[in-house]
């Protein structure tokens, strides 16, 4: 057997390095010059307490090994490795001790962005501006989050946006993004079938499920070779201010790891190579997105116009906020530095605040009121929801320099005020809205505010948390999610003519929300409001109690008078106008409890079911110019 001052694999051990730790002294024989390499690595960070317990050559040797093979991981998959790791948790951990405001010196105002008014005539041209540059575009979805706070057992991408045609929130990005494909490519002559990729972020807890989903149902009409996973991996936790690294309290053997946040999607998009090949293809957008929003696409036409009218190089989709809402503001963070003796530097940043810091900040900075509506009635702050358009080049060039890191913070519970020891072991996160952190303060970044009722109901919490929010606030669970589709939906079509029933308020697992007719249509009906306007002709109307279903691109509705459910199916090469008064029992929505386990939580979680009396289904699945009722006469 080797021991310490021998040389073992290239590596010499002269030096002493493995003095403070005989416990791995003795099992260095067992090692690979690699694995010797990452314990050295460990030992050099302080890390000598991971090898305390190891046992004598001979036992347990595959889970020593094992252990290492984890280290290798972690080493590999962090911006630096775990050396970096280590020393950005103890500065982060010096800081949180010592209470340092990161935004100390800092002042908010309003940054400049686009202000949207849904159908107006510069919405209409955005949209087509959008729908013109979608096929330069690749969207990258991050879904590696558990959504503990939702309590759901699967993935939330499978979980239906709405359950009138239990279209799961895969299924609608993807159908989107297609729509959007063939809209964009219908508008340039000549430029060939555009592909739009769609990389989907996963991680351990989500990659399985997310891959199953899309191969069970054939990637839902995308090309398997369009989309691509990326799995993010967790990180070590930190047992203390030191940044000692954590062992698994179950196994001796493994590190303990906890998930470092969406923010790793940088990093993954740029170590993945996937940048470069973009932008040789001519892409020149990349749009980030979340798991759970039903609503999603009907703000993004619109936004990816601001982003090319503008040129800007970060575009944040944002809602109005109302002051303390739990969402993040995004503010001009400008900083006064004094320090040297000759010029004042400024430093600016334009940035989402989180909720729990922008009171704090306002009130440091002279707004004693802090977090307050102004005279609109809303914080002057726009809400971020975390939906972002970033320009492909100068998003490599950033990324070339920073190899995908992004700001990381740390979020310790202490055990007392002494801040010396922790509850339970942290780790740094990261947040894929803190790119702009590192860009220089004259890059050009802005938002857009779209309503939101077009644009945001995300799904993230447990039916019992939802019903304890204050009236008036969000929900944001499976129920106020579905009902927010059919919402925007009845009013899009409001909007464009139809006369749409008022909707009534009802409760479902204590939840007070508005019913509206239940309207849905595939993506590739309309990807924009222009395109409603087109399909929409005159006198149409539709009672409270009905359902409308449109599966189809070509399908107009025309004088149709409608009172019960209504089911449209067309494929691509059927034109159908759909007229006259269609009445039937309908389908009618049922009360459910969330507890009652006989349901299937994905309904469960809603408060109610769908019941099917009576419809009628319309099917067009020839190629031809259909009319509905058949006209008199007509062969
Ligand atoms: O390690 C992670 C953690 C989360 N996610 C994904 O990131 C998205 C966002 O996660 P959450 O829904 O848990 O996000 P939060 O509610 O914590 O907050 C985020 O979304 C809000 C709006 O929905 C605000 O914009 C806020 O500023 C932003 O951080 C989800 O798609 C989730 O799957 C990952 O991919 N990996």
């Amino acid at each position: 057997m080797e021991s310490a001052g021998e040389n073992l694999g290239g590596l010499s051990i002269a030096g002493g390095w493995i003095s403070s730790s005989p416990n791995l002294d003795k099992n260095l024989g067992i090692l690979s010059a690699e694995e010797i390499a990452l314990a050295k690595m460990l030992l050099d960070k302080g890390q000598k307490h991971l090898f305390d317990h190891w046992p004598e050559p001979g036992v347990d040797d595959t889970r020593k090994k094992n252990f290492l093979h984890q280290v290798a991981r972690l080493n590999s998959s962090y911006p630096g490795g775990l050396v970096s790791y280590i020393q950005n948790a103890r500065k982060l951990l010096s800081d949180s001790k010592a209470g340092k405001n990161p935004y100390d010196g800092f002042t908010p105002s309003v940054p400049s962005g686009e202000i949207l008014t849904f159908g107006d005539e510069k919405f209409t041209l955005l949209e087509e501006a959008g729908v013109r540059e979608s096929r330069k575009a690749a969207f990258v979805l991050v879904a590696g989050g558990l959504g503990e706070r939702l309590g759901y057992k699967g993935i939330k991408l499978a979980l239906p946006s709405e359950t009138t045609t239990n279209r799961c929130f895969l299924q609608y990005y993807i159908e989107s993004i297609l729509a959007l494909q063939e809209a964009s490519c219908r508008t340039v002559q000549g430029h060939g079938e555009a592909e739009i990729p769609l990389v989907i972020m996963t991680s351990d807890d989500t990659h399985a499920p997310t891959l199953s989903l899309l191969e069970s149902n054939y990637y839902f009409g995308m090309k398997s070779s369009q989309v691509k996973l990326l799995k993010q991996e967790k990180v070590a936790c930190l047992n203390d201010n030191d940044a000692r690294l954590a062992l698994d309290p179950n196994d001796s053997y493994k590190m303990q790891t906890k998930p470092h946040g969406h923010g790793d999607v940088h990093t993954l998009l740029f170590s993945s190579g996937l940048l470069n090949l973009w932008h040789r293809a001519d892409i020149r957008w990349v749009l980030f997105f979340q798991d759970t929003n039903g609503l999603l696409f009907k703000g993004i036409p619109a936004s990816l116009g601001v982003s090319a009218t503008r040129g800007y190089q970060v575009n944040s989709l944002a809602v109005p906020r109302k002051a303390k809402e739990a969402m993040g503001g995004i503010a001009q963070l400008t900083h006064t530095d004094g320090n040297t003796l000759f010029m004042i530097f400024r430093y600016k940043m334009v940035i989402n605040v989180e909720y729990n810091q922008l009171g704090p900040l306002l009130r440091a900075t002279g707004h004693a009121d802090g977090d307050v509506n102004c005279e609109t009635g809303f914080s002057p702050f726009p809400g971020n929801i975390n939906q972002l358009i970033l320009e492909l080049e100068p998003y490599i060039q950033e990324l070339s320099k920073t190899r995908g890191a992004i700001a990381e913070f740390v979020n310790p519970k202490y055990k007392d005020s002494s801040k010396t020891s922790f509850k339970s072991s942290t780790r740094l996160e990261c947040m894929m809205q803190d790119y702009p952190k590192s860009l220089p303060a004259s890059a050009k970044i802005g938002f857009t505010v779209v309503d939101k009722w077009l644009a945001y109901a995300p799904v993230k919490n447990n039916p019992e948390d939802a019903s304890k929010v204050p009236k008036g606030n969000p929900y944001h669970s499976a129920t106020s999610g579905e009902m927010a589709v059919y919402r925007a939906n009845c009013l899009m079509l409001k909007k464009a003519g139809v006369l749409v029933a008022d909707p009534i308020i009802d409760i479902f697992n204590g939840q007070e929300v508005e019913v509206w007719p239940r309207v849905t249509w595939s993506p590739k009906w309309a990807s924009t409001f222009t395109d409603v306007i087109w399909k929409v002709g005159k006198g149409c109307s539709i009672s409270q109690r009905s359902t409308l279903v449109i599966n189809g691109q070509n399908i107009v509705l025309d004088g149709l008078r409608l009172d019960g459910t209504l089911v449209i199916t067309a494929n691509d090469q059927a034109d159908v106008k759909v007229t006259g008064h269609v009445q039937n029992k309908g389908w009618t929505l049922e009360h459910v409890d969330y507890k009652d386990n006989s349901i299937p939580q994905e309904i469960r979680i809603r408060g109610f079911k769908i019941y099917k009396i009576e419809q009628l289904e319309l099917n067009y699945m020839e190629s031809g110019k259909f009319q509905f009722p058949e006209q008199e006469g007509a062969e």
